[in-house]
Parts: structure tokens; C-alpha cells; sequence
């Protein structure tokens, strides 16, 4: 055991230095690089990671030792190579107003994604329409404090009735403060409305498989966007294919898409149970009003959240999804029975 953990911290140092002679070359040969200037990291391989300048144009760059955990979206300070000019280096980023991340086996949680402003949750009637997905979502987002709007996709196949019979329920999202909009990409029908939300911002699409994320994507971006993407991950020689990269792509009027199929089903089992009831917004109102300070809000005598699902001013199916989401945390978890505040 201890041998082993000595050989491997050996192979960590000489990985190590091996960078380090690396990049005292490219010290020493700083003259064969650019000045710094800004760009944005639209994609990440490995070692190496695609840094567009503000013109448009791409780079596949290494990238210091001091920046492990640089992600789709990071902007960062990086010179070009003066020998070719499609690579560069990486030499800082900037400090992100948000970041995205997923549950790691290793780590705990992983950055995918940096400075995003709004995840777009996609929900459609096909395969099936799940507000205890949606609600979990929604947790999700509040998490990492990112704003979502919940959209519905495939409106095409729902007639009058029950069509308003869907937006009735989804009512309940629209009155505790969430955007939601309605789309079908057959028709195309609640696509402009969409695009004006993700205008001059940087979206990212999560939702089921089989919801239409791909689908709404190829609407939205320029035809020769999608192109590029094959290419770009097939001259990389990396192993990389488009389904399994984050990649951050250019909206016709100005904002992004980052398109992380790592992230689009974002799971919950990092976030404490604090966290899980911080993402019921509605409920913020009630917390800590219980009669009982270890109230469980499900059969405690005095719960002021119980009391506000009867008076109408909370959906009963929030507060069921709550605890639905409580539930498959501790089975995931295998924890015991204990009190959530
Ligand atoms: N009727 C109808 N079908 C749609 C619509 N949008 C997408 N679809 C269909 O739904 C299926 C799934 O769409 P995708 O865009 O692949 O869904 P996705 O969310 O990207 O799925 P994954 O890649 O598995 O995550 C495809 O057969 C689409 O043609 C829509 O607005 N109306
Ligand atoms: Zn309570």
C-alpha cells in the first residue's frame, strides 16, 4: 500500500517536472509567441483547448500547469504562436461569474462549464412530461445560482384542450418567478420568442434524452456552425467526438450556446439537503416558521409549509417532488432516516 502510494506520488513529481522543462522552453522561447491578448476557451481536450480571439478565430492552445481546471466558457489571457498560426498558449483566466459543474466519481464535483448566465431546461410531452424532473432541475440551477427558464418543446403534438390543460400546471412555475416558454421545432412555432431569451447571453440546454435539445440547437445556430463543430473535432487526432465534448458555439444575434452533453441529464447527489430545499424558492417564506424546529414538512403537527399547500399558496405537487428528491437522495446516498430542516 505505502509502496504503492510512493510510486505513485514518484510518477505525480515527474509528470510534473516533465512540464516544467516544457514550459521553461516555452519561456525561453516567448519570442516565438504573440503578447497576451483576451479569447475564450470554446472547448477543452485534455491538455489542450480551443481559444477563440475576438475576431472569430480559433486556436488549439496548450495550457499552463497553474490552470488544471480551465473549462468551456473561461476567458482567459493566452498568446499565439508566431511559428504557426493556429496555436497558442494559455497563460491566465479570468476570475468566472459562474461555473457549472457535475458529480465526480474522484473529485466530488467537476467544473464543465464557466460564466454561464442562463440553463435552459427542456421538457416535452415526448417521451414524458415530468415535473419532478423539472423540479430537480430547478434545484439544480439554484445550486449554481445560474437563472433557468423552463421551456416546452413539442407543443405540435398537443391539441387545444390539452394544451391548455399543460399550461395550467406549468402555472405554477410562471407565478413563483420562472420564465417558461412554449415551442414545438416541427412548426417552429415559440422558436423567435426563444431566441430573443438567449440573445446577448450564454445558455447552456439540459433535459432528457429524447426532449429535442439537439433539435433546438440546429435551429438556432447558423448552418455552417454545425459543420464546423465535425470538423474541428476530427482534425483534433484527440479521440474526441462532438457528442462526448463541451463546446461553446455563436447564436446569429449575438450570445452563446455551450452544448455539454457531460451535463445535460446534471445530477443532484452532490448537493446537501440544505441545498435541495434552497431550490423550492416558494418555500423560503415558511422556513424556520415551523412549530417544531426538526419539522420533516411532511408529518410534523405545526408545518407552516403543510399549512401553505393546504391555503393554495403552495402546489402540492412542490412539496411532494421535494420529498420525492429528499427520498431518492438518501436511497442514492444509503443514508439513514434523518431530519431535514
Ligand atoms: N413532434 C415533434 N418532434 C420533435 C420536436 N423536436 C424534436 N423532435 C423529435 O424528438 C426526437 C428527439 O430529438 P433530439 O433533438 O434528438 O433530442 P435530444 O434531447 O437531443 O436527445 P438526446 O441527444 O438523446 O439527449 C427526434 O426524433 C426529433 O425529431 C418537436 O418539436 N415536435
Ligand atoms: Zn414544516
Amino acid at each position: 500500500m505505502a509502496k504503492n502510494q510512493l510510486s505513485k506520488n514518484q510518477k505525480r513529481r515527474m509528470a510534473a517536472k516533465h512540464q516544467q522543462r516544457l514550459e521553461t522552453k516555452l519561456d525561453d522561447n516567448l519570442a516565438n509567441f504573440s503578447t497576451p491578448r483576451d479569447g475564450v476557451v470554446v472547448s477543452r481536450f485534455g491538455k489542450s483547448a480551443d481559444v477563440e480571439d475576438n475576431a472569430g478565430n480559433i486556436y488549439r492552445c496548450s495550457i499552463r500547469r497553474t490552470l488544471p481546471s480551465l473549462v468551456t466558457g473561461d476567458k482567459v489571457l493566452w498568446r499565439e504562436s508566431l511559428e504557426s498560426n493556429t496555436n497558442g498558449i494559455i497563460e491566465a483566466v479570468h476570475p468566472r461569474h459562474s461555473e457549472l459543474v457535475r458529480p465526480d466519481f474522484y473529485d466530488g464535483v467537476k467544473p464543465v462549464a464557466a460564466n454561464v448566465d442562463q440553463i435552459v431546461i427542456i421538457s416535452a410531452v415526448l417521451p414524458e412530461l415530468s415535473f419532478n424532473i423539472i423540479d430537480r432541475y430547478l434545484v439544480a440551477c439554484e445550486a449554481t445560482k445560474i437563472t433557468p427558464i423552463i421551456v416546452l418543446n413539442k407543443i405540435d403534438l398537443l391539441d387545444e384542450q390539452k394544451k391548455q390543460e399543460i399550461e395550467q400546471q406549468f402555472l405554477i412555475y410562471s407565478k413563483i418567478g420562472y420564465q417558461v416558454l412554449y415551442v414545438s421545432c416541427q412548426s417552429q412555432q415559440g422558436i423567435a420568442p426563444l431566441q430573443q431569451v438567449l440573445d446577448g447571453k450564454i445558455s447552456i440546454l439540459v433535459g432528457q434524452s429524447g426532449v429535442g435539445k439537439s433539435s433546438i440547437i440546429n435551429l438556432l445556430l447558423p448552418h455552417d456552425q454545425a459543420t464546423l463543430t465535425g470538423e474541428v473535432s476530427e482534425i483534433s487526432g484527440l479521440g474526441q467526438h462532438t457528442t462526448t465534448s463541451t463546446r461553446l458555439y455563436h447564436l446569429p444575434n449575438g450570445g452563446d450556446i455551450i452544448d455539454s452533453p457531460g451535463i445535460r441529464e446534471f445530477g443532484l447527489w452532490h448537493l446537501e439537503p440544505e441545498e435541495v430545499i434552497a431550490g423550492f424558492v416558494e418555500f423560503d417564506d415558511y422556513l424556520g416558521g415551523c412549530q417544531f424546529r426538526d419539522c420533516n414538512h411532511l408529518d410534523t403537527p405545526g408545518c407552516l409549509l403543510q399549512k401553505a399547500v393546504s391555503d393554495g399558496a403552495i402546489a402540492p405537487s412542490r412539496l411532494a417532488n421535494y420529498h420525492r428528491i429528499l427520498q431518492s437522495m438518501r436511497e442514492v446516498k444509503g443514508k439513514t432516516n434523518k431530519s431535514y430542516k
